[in-house]
């Protein structure tokens, strides 16, 4: 087995050696669906995975744009339409300058599985910019995203592609992009996710991915007996995935100790609650200030520049901030202090290294494609209303959420529980995810 993996593995470097993200995610899940397609008839000689990893099409054009003083600058946008098998293209676009085609690759290919995994008719995809909204004037952030949908606009539809946020892209972007989406077609549709309440948007998209990783991670923890009530919750990020698990968390009774961003975490050792949680919000989503003004504000925080919060003592942890944040020491200190669940809100936050301490410990260890599917389901929760026009209560959309997470939970059990009654999470969410994109593949021929 550990040949044909490898021989696999072998070709998919060949063609993206200077991809390492994309091939970090790739690995992870030949290691699990080459076993298992060498037990399944209907699959062997097809070439699935092969055929799966490769990007449909893959988009990447200029965006030229003017600043506030004048001065033009030239960013690069993409698209990778990784997978339409099971429905139109849909995924975030981000906006960071770290982004380049192998980032993007490696979350258009975790799309497909997580799309599939939540039960909903859609195809993977992924799409963004190295531009830094950062810094930038509304005004900048206006005129970067209308020059980006100037040339996107002939690559998505509502039944084609269906982009929506992620890093660096939240309501103010999917606004500019909406406005000028519609500007040059001249119709109204449901091309793009997460849009505002009152022009399409639907109720709990933004809470969506945060309150699913907790759901998630409820599902996860009754196999054991356990909940939340009381738990020591250790959070990484402070943007959209952060600030919502971090709400629901501390709704179920648990202390939430930490949030971070790119410049280090802040501690508080008497945990949050929703006043300062609000102002976390409200510094992160209008301010747009950094975590260390947090603990400017409360006595009962520090500051720990340029570290991450996985030093912390914690019963729960949830990175939700960035891919490769999480390392084999990281796992190592928090299995030392006892952490008994991990619950990726974050795309791939922890590294092969630490996904194998965790699984190698037996802990509660839920991949990102699994436990952050929340977004992306409300996502397509959002699409059917804009499709109905109508548009659902908050409790009906939290309701079909919470349904959907035990779905995706129940997936995983299924083709994640190994003899000794352990669940094998990773395993579970690449296998179920896989099994319906490679029967409409079948069923759709070589295309
Ligand atoms: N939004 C959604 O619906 C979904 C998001 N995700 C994933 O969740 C994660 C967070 O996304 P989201 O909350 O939407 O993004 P936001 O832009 O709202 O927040 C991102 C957070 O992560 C921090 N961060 C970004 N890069 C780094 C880095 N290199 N090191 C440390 N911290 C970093 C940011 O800090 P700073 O401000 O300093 O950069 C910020 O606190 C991503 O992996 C995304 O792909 C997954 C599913 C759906
Ligand atoms: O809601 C969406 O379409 C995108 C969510 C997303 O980008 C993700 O699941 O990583």
């Amino acid at each position: 087995m550990e040949n044909k993996i490898k021989a696999f593995m072998d070709e998919v470097i060949a063609r993206n050696g200077h991809e390492p993200e994309f091939i970090q995610a790739v690995q992870e899940v030949a290691e699990t669906v080459i076993p298992y397609i060498a037990n399944q008839d209907i699959y062997n000689g097809k070439n699935i995975l092969l055929r799966m990893v490769e990007p449909e099409r893959l988009i990447s054009f200029r965006v030229a744009w003017v600043d506030d003083a004048g001065e033009i600058h030239v960013n690069r946008g993409y698209r990778i339409q990784m997978n339409s098998a099971i429905g139109p293209y849909k995924g975030g676009l981000r906006f960071h300058p770290t982004v380049n085609a192998s980032i993007l690759k490696f979350l258009a290919f975790e799309q497909v599985f997580k799309n599939s995994l939540t039960t909903l008719p859609m195809g993977g995809g992924k799409g963004g910019s190295d531009f830094d909204p950062k810094g930038k004037s509304d005004d900048e952030v206006m005129r970067f995203c209308h020059a980006f949908m100037l040339e996107l606009n002939r690559h998505i539809g509502p039944n084609t592609d269906v982009p929506a946020g992620d890093i660096g892209v939240g309501a103010r972007e999917i606004g500019f992009l909406f406005g000028m989406y519609k500007k040059i077609r001249n119709e109204f549709t449901g091309v793009l996710t997460g849009k505002g309440l009152s022009w399409g948007g639907s109720k709990i998209r933004p809470e969506a991915t945060g309150y699913g990783t907790v759901y998630f991670a409820q599902s996860m923890l009754k196999t054991k007996n356990e909940t939340f009530e009381g738990k020591t919750v250790v959070i990484s990020g402070s943007g959209n995935v952060a600030q919502y698990a971090a709400e629901k968390a501390i709704l179920l009774g648990a202390k939430v100790v930490t949030l971070s961003d790119s410049s280090g975490y802040i501690y508080d050792k008497d945990g949050l609650n929703d006043e300062k949680l609000a102002f976390v919000m409200d510094l992160k989503n209008n301010r747009r200030g950094r975590i260390s003004e947090y603990a400017d504000k409360y006595a009962s925080a520090e500051f720990h520049k340029g570290k991450t919060p996985w030093e912390v003592k914690c019963d729960i942890a949830l990175p939700c901030a960035t891919q490769n944040e999480l390392n084999q020491q990281d796992a190592k200190n928090l299995l030392k202090n006892g952490c008994m669940c991990v619950a990726e809100g974050a795309n791939m936050p922890c590294d092969t290294d630490a996904v194998h301490e965790f699984n190698n410990a037996k802990i509660l260890f839920a991949p990102g494609k699994a436990s952050n599917a929340g977004g992306v389901a409300t996502s397509g929760l959002e699409m059917s209303q804009n499709s109905l026009r109508i548009s659902w209560t908050r409790e009906e959309v939290d309701e079909r959420l919470k349904d959907i997470m035990e779905d995706i939970h129940d997936s995983c059990i299924e083709y994640g529980k190994e003899e000794d009654g352990f669940c094998n999470y990773v395993k579970g969410a690449n296998i179920a995810g896989f099994v319906k994109v490679a029967d409409a593949m079948l069923a759709q021929g070589v295309i």
